[in-house]
């Protein structure tokens, strides 16, 4: 168990796929755990409100699968937030630009079933997860579609091919967030699972803070725990 600040002098920041709740084979197909709601609200309360939900699902997906959370949720990895039951983006999205490449797009998933398009308000995930051999060909189509559509780049993720606004990353989000109240000031901890969650827990360390990695894999974190069992752990047993 890693040496954890109180969560009096802690902001806490925690990935929501495969740190909070386990992998599925769709985006909609994961199963919330009964425990999970109330462990959030409890921590929330005892760390005065300084628990962040940072997540590369749209913050108004979050929000569907955990509705009884009132804290901050990041969504899409940085370019949008939902403060107050109000989401609001926090990047220029042309939204000409987001239709063309959601088009794009579309015509690729189109010619193979397996292939799952997901769309956000910010941007786009290719999953392959069906299909994992269709790597090659994800990962070609959205290095090409970033080279076409300027204002987005490819981003790997778990068995799927991420498309986000340039300029947005869960480092710079938290950056963002750490200057604000209740936040200031305190230590940052960033748990997550995923290559997309490197940035951030590299740059909570740099700030002396801690970064958690979840499950197996390389990573930057200077601790790790095997699943989201312990995750669940931890947060109940936060000092
Ligand atoms: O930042 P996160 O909260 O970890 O979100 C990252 C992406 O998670 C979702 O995709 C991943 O989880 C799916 C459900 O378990 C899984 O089927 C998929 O293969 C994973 O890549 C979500 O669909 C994406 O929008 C998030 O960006």
């Amino acid at each position: 168990m890693p040496k954890l600040p109180p969560c009096t002098e802690a902001a806490i920041f925690l990935d929501f796929d495969g740190t909070l709740v386990d992998l599925a084979p769709t985006p909609d197909s994961i199963h919330i755990p009964d425990t999970l709601p109330a462990l959030l609200t409890d921590l929330q309360g005892r760390a005065g409100g300084a628990l962040v939900l940072i997540s590369g699902r749209a913050a108004g997906d979050l929000a569907h699968w955990l509705p009884d959370f009132s804290g901050l949720i990041v969504g899409g990895h940085g370019a949008e937030w939902r403060q107050g039951g109000t989401v609001q983006p926090r990047v220029d999205v042309a939204p000409d630009s987001l239709a063309m490449l959601r088009d794009a797009a579309s015509a690729f998933a189109g010619t193979t079933p397996s292939i799952l398009l997901e769309e956000k308000p910010t941007g786009l995930v290719l999953h392959y997860r069906a299909q994992p051999d269709l790597q090659d060909r994800v990962e070609t189509f959205t290095a090409d579609l970033s080279q076409t559509h300027t204002d987005f780049e490819a981003h790997p993720a778990k068995m799927a091919i991420e498309m986000r606004p340039r300029g947005v990353g869960k480092d710079l989000a938290m950056a963002d967030v750490m200057a604000l109240e209740p936040y200031a000031g305190r230590t940052p901890v960033m748990i997550g699972d995923d290559t997309t969650d490197e940035p951030a827990m590299a740059w909570a360390q740099k700030q002396g803070g801690l970064g958690i990695k979840v499950g197996t894999g390389d990573t930057n974190a200077r601790h790790r725990l095997p699943d989201t069992l312990a995750v669940h752990r931890l947060l109940k047993h936060w000092p």
